[in-house]
């Protein structure tokens, strides 16, 4: 994944991570609020139908206390005993007796057509104690509240309607008590079509409008229902302490997500999925022979090319591998993509070499030798097609160094030591280490010339090597000054702008093609 791509899913899911928590949060406040208040309606439910059972059962009561009485119908004593039993029943209104279907006599006193009269209309309900109830029906002498009638026998019991629905309820609930689907009685000014729906209807009803609460029992039905809208305080409520859980648990989220990214992000990170992906792609800058004009070989120079196709050139990510050991995996592709590359020219002309350059920790740990012994294997490349070039860095343990590239000279293979005359004991190193080239850095290749305290010195590292018998390649020879004077001094290899930069292998192979050819032709 390129950079711009990990930012973009960073942002992605910082949102996300933001905006999840504050989603849940507010989800889970109403989701609370919703339960809290639903609990709270379940149990008003209940209670409504308890009272619409007290009261009948208290009417009941009245009823049949009365029935056991016996004597003259409506005489003193009859209406007396109507009158205190009326009085101790707290629901109900009026106690009185039938004849004929008519009403006689009640707890108010003997009928004689009077205004209080209350008129006879048939019942609703038989019920299976032998009661009959006429839900709403009007006494008239109450001055038009309704009443609910209770009868059996002759006897009968006004009970006031809105006794039904009188419950103590919060405020904002409204409640309707209804018999057989039909509303009989309502707290404050509920709606009784929703109410009635309610009461109709065995399965639960879907509106948006309300939070409703339904309790049943025989024909009876409690309703207590609220606007969704009342429900905001509750929701504030929760909100009031989710909320900050929400918004602490998104800060934490955001918070590790810009960590991973700037983790992601980071070089190394980088650096190590490039070498899980194998985004390195090798160089090749070609080595001539300094008297012959001719290629002799190449050097082979990692660079890291990215997935949008930009090339990072190995000064910007080498150190780095070397100090976190991702530089191994990197010599091991650097190996497999230089056998590859060259397998055909080098077993086709066996006097050209290509020199891979070998990290301090492949110099120290001599893994080297496998790595390149393993890629060698049935290449048909010979050993000393390969030169191995080691730079001062990787001679801190000296011992380690020297007994690990002795190894692999034995095999036969070219040990270059890089960028020479750099170090601080550069001749130490020439007495201890197997060597068979001197690689001189490009810094005293640049002072040639230039009246600078290096062009002396470059003359000195040539007849020294000389001395020891060590082949010598220039490096970083950019003009013909340069080679004219490393030729004059007796230097046989050089590698440089002069002659070409480090080139993809489909290049280099033409560059050795166009060479080999002007050879033939002797130009
Ligand atoms: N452990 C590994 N180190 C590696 C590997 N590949 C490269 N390197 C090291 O990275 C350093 C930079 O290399 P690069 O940017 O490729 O530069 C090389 C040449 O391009 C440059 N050069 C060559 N000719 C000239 C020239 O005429 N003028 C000029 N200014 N620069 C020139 O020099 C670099 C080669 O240096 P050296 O290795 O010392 O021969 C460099 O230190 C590489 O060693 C790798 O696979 N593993």
């Amino acid at each position: 994944m390129n950079r711009s791509r990990i930012i973009v899913t960073a942002l992605l899911l910082a949102a996300l991570g933001a905006l999840l928590p504050l989603a849940v949060a507010a989800y889970a406040s109403w989701a609370r609020a919703v339960s809290q208040e639903q609990s709270l309606l379940d149990g008003y439910a209940a209670r409504a139908l308890r009272n619409v059972t007290n009261t009948l059962d208290q009417g009941r009561r009245a009823v049949t206390e009365m029935e056991s009485w016996r004597g003259t119908p409506c005489s003193a004593e009859h209406v007396e005993q109507m009158r205190r039993i009326a009085i101790n029943s707290r629901y109900t209104e009026q106690v009185g007796y039938l004849d004929n279907g008519q009403p006689r006599c009640s707890s108010w006193g003997v009928f004689a057509n009077a205004p209080g009269t209350p008129r006879v209309q048939a019942p609703d309900a038989e019920l299976p104690d032998g009661f009959r109830i006429t839900l709403r029906t009007y006494p008239g002498i109450t001055g038009g509240d309704p009443v609910t009638v209770l009868q059996r026998n002759n006897i009968y019991v006004l009970i006031n309607t809105s006794r039904l629905s009188d419950v103590i309820v919060d405020d904002r609930v409204q409640l309707g008590v209804a018999y057989g689907g039909k509303v009989v009685s309502t707290l404050r000014a509920a709606d009784t079509d929703f109410i009635a729906a309610v009461a109709a209807s065995t399965t639960p009803i879907n509106d948006s409008r309300y939070l409703y609460a339904v309790a049943r029992q025989d024909a009876w039905t409690a309703v207590v229902l609220e606007p969704h809208g009342n429900l905001r305080t509750s929701l504030l409520k929760e909100l009031l302490w989710l909320l900050p859980i929400g918004i602490i648990i998104s800060c934490v989220i955001v918070a590790l997500v810009i960590r991973l990214l700037r983790k992601r992000l980071s070089p190394l990170a980088e650096l190590t999925i490039a070498v899980q992906q194998r985004e390195f792609v090798v160089f090749y800058q070609p080595i001539i022979n300094l008297t012959t004009g001719a290629c002799i070989g190449a050097e082979a120079l990692v660079r890291w090319r990215r997935p949008d196709g930009t090339m990072v050139p190995p000064d910007l990510f080498i150190p780095l591998a070397e100090e976190s050991g991702l530089i191994l995996p990197i010599t091991d592709q650097v190996v497999e993509t230089c056998v590859r590359d060259l397998r055909e020219l080098l077993v086709v002309d066996r006097s050209l070499h290509v020199a891979i350059n070998l990290s301090a920790k492949d110099i120290t740990t001599g893994r080297f030798l496998s790595v390149v012994q393993k890629a060698l294997e049935g290449t048909g490349i010979h050993n000393e097609q390969i030169w191995l070039e080691a730079t001062e860095r990787g001679f801190i343990d000296i011992e380690a160094a020297s007994t690990n590239l002795a190894k692999a000279r034995a095999l036969g293979f070219g040990i270059a030591i890089d960028d020479f005359g750099t170090g601080y004991s550069s001749l130490q190193y020439l007495e201890r280490l197997p060597t068979d080239a001197l690689k001189i850095d490009k810094c005293f290749i640049a002072a040639i010339g230039r009246t600078v305290a290096t062009s002396s010195v470059i003359s000195h590292i040539i007849d020294m090597a000389k001395t020891v018998g060590l082949k010598v390649v220039a490096e970083g020879v950019e003009t013909e000054a340069q080679a004219e004077y490393l030729k004059a001094h007796g230097v046989e290899f050089a590698q440089g702008w002069l002659y070409a930069k480090a080139m993809p292998v489909e290049d280099f192979l033409a560059f050795v093609r166009v060479e080999a050819w002007r050879e033939v032709k002797g130009a």
